[in-house]
């Protein structure tokens, strides 16, 4: 089968379209063969094909928990949409022919690839309505938003009404998502974005949006009531200068999903990269119980319940996906080399069949 790989860590030139590969094989009962029909490029991709996370992926496969004997070749993407070829023994609610579209845990190879290995947990039916390229928009930026908004967040559809909340950086692919899981939930939504962004935002529901290259940020959220809720995408030194602007917002619940873990252990090693993990987690739950805020990291993690009331929303057509960009499967550098540039409005998504 036909694969984007890389055979070590660095630019686009890194990746190669290998032909060379077999067609993936079950091995585990629970596990799923799909043919990929369209596959999203996200962030997470370019941060892999560069080296992130590479010393945690290596324990774990020192452990038995990845089960390639070698790091490279490596195939990066993260979500899908496509097709069940064969099932598991184990897997009572996936045929094959059945079309779906769903992530894969790091453990598991890519789905830049023409066919990929996921599992009952990690996928859902396909909603019928949608083509596989608007389905494979979502399940990454979907269940990044559910570990954030939901897990660490503790936001449902019954508590949200009425809510404020800050989507910082509303144009991408996890702010797109995270204004319509907010607003289908009966949140009161401020976003920050480019001003050519703005429109498009608040038609997806934002109330209100702060144009971060003319406005003064902190100066406007100043102005506005307090918030109950923020979701910070940027983090790090982006992210703190709005952490700031929380000093005089008390009990707010701020969650970051651009957490330092996985950097950390590749800068520092694996046990220095634990203690200094355990530090910055420490630092900053004292930071918050001190200012009398909340402080949550999150990172994307597989969720059936995520992906269920996802699926339901995308059905109830209170969620739409938004797809800026299509790439052909051989023009893939192209399309990371625009996730790379950073200006999304919505997802790129590549698309194989
Ligand atoms: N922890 C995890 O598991 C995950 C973390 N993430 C984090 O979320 C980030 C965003 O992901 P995603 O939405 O998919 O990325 P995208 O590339 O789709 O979008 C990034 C967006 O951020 C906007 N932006 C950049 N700087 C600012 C700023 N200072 N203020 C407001 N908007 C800004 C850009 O618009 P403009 O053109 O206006 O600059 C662009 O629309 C990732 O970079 C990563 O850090 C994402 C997924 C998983």
């Amino acid at each position: 089968m036909l694969a984007w790989q890389i055979h070590s860590y660095g630019g686009n030139d890194q990746l190669t379209l290998s032909a060379t590969n077999r067609i993936p094989m079950i091995k585990n009962p629970n596990d799923i063969l799909v043919e990929v029909h369209a596959a999203s490029v996200n962030p997470i991709d370019i941060r892999m094909r560069d080296g992130y996370g590479q010393k945690i992926l290596n324990v774990m496969r020192n452990q038995g928990l990845i089960n390639t004997r070698s790091e490279f070749p490596l195939t990066m993407g993260r979500d899908f949409s496509g097709i069940v070829v064969e099932s598991g023994r184990n897997v009572k609610k996936f045929k094959p022919g059945d079309e779906v579209y769903g992530v894969l845990g790091a453990q598991r190879q890519g789905s830049h690839a023409e066919y990929t290995i996921s599992s009952e947990r990690e996928m859902a039916h396909k909603p019928n309505h949608l083509s596989h390229v608007e389905a494979a928009s979502i399940p990454y930026v979907a269940l990044t938003n559910w570990s954030a908004i939901n897990t660490a967040g503790r936001l449902t559809a019954n508590n949200t009404t009425g809510k404020r909340i800050l989507v910082i950086a509303g144009s991408g692919g996890i702010g797109t998502f995270a204004i319509q899981l907010l607003k289908a939930w009966g949140g009161e939504i401020v976003t920050t974005c480019s001003g050519d962004a703005s429109e498009q935002l608040l038609q997806l529901g934002a109330d209100y949006t702060i144009d971060y290259k003319q406005q003064d940020v902190l100066t406007e959220l100043n102005k506005l009531p307090r918030f109950d809720f923020i979701l910070d995408p940027l983090g790090g030194d982006k992210g703190e200068q709005y952490s700031q602007f929380l000093k005089s917002w008390q009990n707010a619940k701020y969650v970051s999903i651009a957490p330092p873990f996985l950097k950390n252990f590749d800068n520092y090693g694996i046990l220095p990269g634990l203690v200094k993990n355990i530090g910055d987690l420490g630092c900053s739950a004292l930071k918050g119980a001190k200012d009398g805020k909340i402080i949550r990291w999150a990172v994307f993690a597989p969720s059936k319940q995520g992906l269920k009331t996802t699926t339901d929303l995308l059905n109830s057509r209170q969620i739409h996906p938004v797809v800026e960009k299509v790439f052909e499967f051989e023009d893939l550098p192209s399309a990371y080399e625009k996730i790379e540039s950073g200006h999304s409005r919505g997802k790129t998504v590549i698309k194989m069949k």
